[in-house]
């Protein structure tokens, strides 16, 4: 190999170790956040009797080689059956170093997705922006996507995949939830003034508001999820981080999650995706 090549594979792996890097940073984000309802923070378990804030950083740090390898993989042109077998590989790892607890199934799959699509841009030396991450994901891993998302009995009814939209739709979608409910959000947060920290618990609240997030739905039923999206909806109309009482008012917005054991893991996913992708977006941009 050429000193050229060998230099150019280098930054490669530079820029994809980078992507990697804002992955776990996305991540650690959002496990440290707090207040958020019935979720795991450093200072609350929420809803969960088996995981605290140390089972998700033994899982974070499990899975940090796992960023890196399927970032590099999307830099490489990799298809999506190699993806998803660095994704059940990462499940595994992250299995044994919690011993058995699900702390970033959902994340393993989102982030490792949005990871692997910056890494085809970083690639093609195309700007990190999500107009492009979005089109990129959806051109490259598509129609697999599609194909993995939808069970068969539903390909025939697309728009039932709307009314219950899981972690495979969100993909399949290209990750409306991030883009166009998480974004828009953490940048008015952030334009009106009022901080990264304020502006991931609105983030938070917003997405937990609209999305149709199966951990809540597996634990409360139906009823429960309407009163999960009603008790965050309230928050937000209530003026959200914006009011002098809103940490009060978020506390008892996790009461009331932990209550009825209500615990939005998929709102915390696509939390965590929001931060990647406007962290990727903005290099020199605000740090928490
Ligand atoms: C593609 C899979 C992720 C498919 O999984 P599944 O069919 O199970 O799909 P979902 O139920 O829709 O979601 C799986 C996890 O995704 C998170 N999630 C939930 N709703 C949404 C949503 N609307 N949008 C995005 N993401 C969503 C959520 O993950 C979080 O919760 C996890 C903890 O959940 P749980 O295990 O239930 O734990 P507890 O609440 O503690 O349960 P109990 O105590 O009550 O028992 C936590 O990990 C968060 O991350 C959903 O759980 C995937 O499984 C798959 O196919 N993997 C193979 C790899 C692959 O294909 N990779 C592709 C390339 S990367
Ligand atoms: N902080 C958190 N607590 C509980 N479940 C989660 N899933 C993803 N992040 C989580």
């Amino acid at each position: 190999m050429s000193a050229l090549a060998k230099q150019s594979v280098l930054l490669r792996h530079a820029m994809c170790d980078w992507i990697a890097h804002l992955a776990v940073r996305s991540l650690h984000q959002e496990l440290v956040l707090h207040p958020k309802p019935g979720l795991v923070t450093p200072f609350s378990n929420g809803s969960h009797r088996d995981m605290t804030a140390q089972t998700f950083m033994r899982s974070l740090f499990a899975l940090r080689h796992y960023f890196k390898k399927i970032t590099r993989a999307g830099a490489d042109g990799a298809g999506f059956d190699a993806l998803r077998e660095l994704g059940i590989a990462a499940e595994q790892q992250m299995l044994v170093a919690t011993r058995g607890v699900n702390t970033h199934r959902g994340a393993i799959f989102a982030i490792g997705m949005l990871c692997a699509a910056l890494g085809a841009l970083a690639v093609r030396q195309q700007p990190l922006d999500q107009a492009m991450l979005r089109r990129v994901l959806l051109q490259l891993w598509g129609a697999d996507l599609q194909r993995h998302g939808m069970p068969a009995h539903e390909a025939s009814n697309a728009p039932q995949i709307h009314a219950v939209r899981g972690a495979r739709a969100e993909a399949m979608l290209g990750f409306p939830s991030v883009f166009e409910i998480g974004l828009p959000q953490l940048t008015a947060t952030l334009a009106a003034g009022r901080g990264w920290h304020a502006a991931c618990v609105d983030t938070l609240f917003a997405l937990i508001a609209r999305i149709n997030d199966t951990n809540v739905l597996h634990r409360g039923g139906l009823d429960g999820a309407a009163m999960a999206r009603a008790l965050a909806r309230k928050f937000m109309q209530e003026g959200g981080t914006g009011t002098s009482d809103w940490q009060a008012r978020a506390a008892d917005c996790n009461d009331q999650f932990v209550a009825m054991n209500l615990s939005p893991g998929g709102a915390a996913d696509l939390l965590a995706a929001t931060c990647l992708v406007y962290y990727a977006a903005h290099p020199q941009g605000h740090r928490p």
